[in-house]
């Protein structure tokens, strides 16, 4: 036997799974649906490694863990938990769990944790008893989501809790970098520091360096006084810089210099100032094309880049619009605005929406429509009617409108089909029809634009060089000025 596992999960379908699956990889499995007998067992020294469930029903599995790691601290536990909250994977972390679980989990994920926990050499886990994150229940820095993409990032951020790692946050506009960066402080080490935003892109950028690391009286013309600088301001905390992309050059100079160095001078300054600072940087732009154009500097891209976090756009998680829009609209009840319910049809049409704003876009609409419309109930017509069927295309082009569009391909697609009768297709399906799709689709975007390839890309939603890239590869003829 490879040693001994002990399961808690009341949900006697887990245990059953847990027990076939361990069993098969070669451990010796004891389950049990109560907290007490987990306890029972730990408290007779059974076990090499506990897989725990949160809520059961004698006792919460949280409330457990530190009570273990003060009898075993080197017995590694597993946490599995179907809360799947930022909160409860911080509460693992903090408690000394080896790893944090969301359920469903993958079985061969489970797997590949127990083995590693079972082959590390036994590390006491940090654990912090005397002063926990968050002590309160409520999430008070509430990041709504339970999707998978979303879990992920909990467990990472779980995991960046003790360290004072630089991270880099990507993601499209108000996808919610900013307040991912704020939980990295709220619950890190940092936390009773000062944590301090700047944004690259509403600077001038004449005013970036100065603004940063302060200046000197006499610096520059208009400099009047010394003036401290946002570095000097994050002292002992966090500095989150965000749209760094947008950083020009020789502050990019001046920044890596201080994160390999330590060190500053102000804006006319002399003196090297020492700082201790954790960085948190956000982009929504693709650093990568910027350093490949020269914009960006390379060095400093890695030097930023040590833990990179990228936050999915909301129409990759939309099961998650539901919670969202009961968050934003309980939030606009707490503020005084009249209480508000929505119908499930009215949320599935907002899950069909593409949400190019994302979290930040949803949230302004549940505001507007708490504060401005009449009714309690949110119905279908009201997203209709607020959302709105996007525009053709091209106006009055009805074969560009998206349920056209469709139907062509449906088209196409019978039509390939019925051209191979019976037999399959040859191989590269898949490729073939996104083409087909991709040349009239990029085509339509051109000429709405008069052949505008910025406003296209805009239209498109994709980077201006991608779009110059398949129209060179699609051989797209762009006409400029005609529609
Ligand atoms: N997961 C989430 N749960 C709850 N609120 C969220 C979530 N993500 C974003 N928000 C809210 O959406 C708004 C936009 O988020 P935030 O400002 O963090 O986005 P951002 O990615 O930094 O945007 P930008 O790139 O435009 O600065 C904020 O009001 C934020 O509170």
């Amino acid at each position: 036997m490879k040693g001994t596992i002990l399961v808690a999960d009341d949900d006697r379908s887990i245990r059953t799974v847990l027990d076939q699956a361990l069993g098969r990889a070669g451990y010796d499995v004891r389950s049990t649906g109560h907290a007490a007998t987990l306890w029972h067992w730990v408290e007779e020294a059974q076990g090499d490694l506990v897989i725990t469930d949160v809520v059961m029903p004698d006792e919460n599995g949280l409330d457990l863990l530190p009570r273990i790691k003060r009898l075993r601290p080197d017995l590694p536990i597993i946490v599995m938990s179907a809360q799947n909250t930022l909160m409860t994977a911080v509460k693992a972390t903090e408690r000394g769990a080896y790893e944090y679980l969301p359920k469903p989990f993958d079985l061969k994920e489970l797997l590949q944790v127990v083995h590693r926990a079972m082959s590390a050499p036994h590390r006491r886990s940090a654990v912090e008893e005397s002063s926990p994150a968050q002590p309160d229940e409520e999430e008070h820095l509430p990041l709504i989501g339970r999707s998978a993409a979303m879990q992920e990032i909990y467990r990472v951020l779980a995991r960046l809790m003790g360290t004072d790692l630089t991270v880099m946050i990507s993601g499209e506009s108000g996808t919610g970098k900013e307040l991912v960066a704020r939980a990295l402080h709220e619950y890190g080490q940092r936390r009773s520091g000062p944590f301090v935003a700047i944004n690259m892109a509403a600077i001038p950028r004449e005013l970036i360096e100065s603004e940063l690391f302060g200046h000197e009286k006499g610096a520059f013309t208009g400099a009047s006084a010394r003036a401290t600088g946002r570095f000097e301001q994050a002292e002992a905390g966090t500095l989150f810089l965000d749209e760094i992309g947008d950083m020009p050059m020789e502050a990019q100079t001046r920044l890596l210099r201080v994160l390999q160095e330590g060190e500053y001078t102000t804006v006319g300054g002399r003196v090297p100032i020492r700082t201790d600072v954790r960085i948190i940087a956000a982009t929504n732009r693709d650093l990568r094309q910027l350093i490949h154009q020269g914009l960006f500097r390379e060095d400093l891209y890695y030097r930023l880049n040590v833990v990179p976090l990228r936050l999915p756009p909301l129409r990759e998680r939309t099961e998650d619009i539901p919670d969202l829009v009961r968050h934003f609209l309980g939030a606009a009840e707490a503020e005084g605005l009249p209480a508000k319910s929505i119908t499930p049809e009215a949320l599935e049409l907002m899950k069909a929406h593409r949400w190019p704003g994302n979290v930040r876009e949803l949230e302004n609409l549940v505001r507007r429509l708490a504060a401005l419309y009449a009714d309690d109930v949110i119905d279908r017509e009201v997203i209709e009617r607020e959302l709105g069927e996007p525009p053709p295309l091209v106006p009055g082009d009805e074969a560009s409108e998206p349920a056209n569009l469709s139907a062509t391909v449906e088209r196409h697609l019978s039509r390939y089909f019925g051209a191979h009768g019976d037999a399959l297709p040859p191989n590269g399906l898949y490729d073939r029809i996104l083409r087909e799709v991709e040349r009239p689709l990029i085509s339509v975007s051109l000429a709405a634009t008069r052949g505008n390839q910025i406003k296209a890309a805009q239209l498109l939603g994709l980077n201006r060089n991608t779009l110059r890239k398949k129209i060179r590869d699609l051989e797209i003829e762009v006409v400029r000025g005609v529609k």
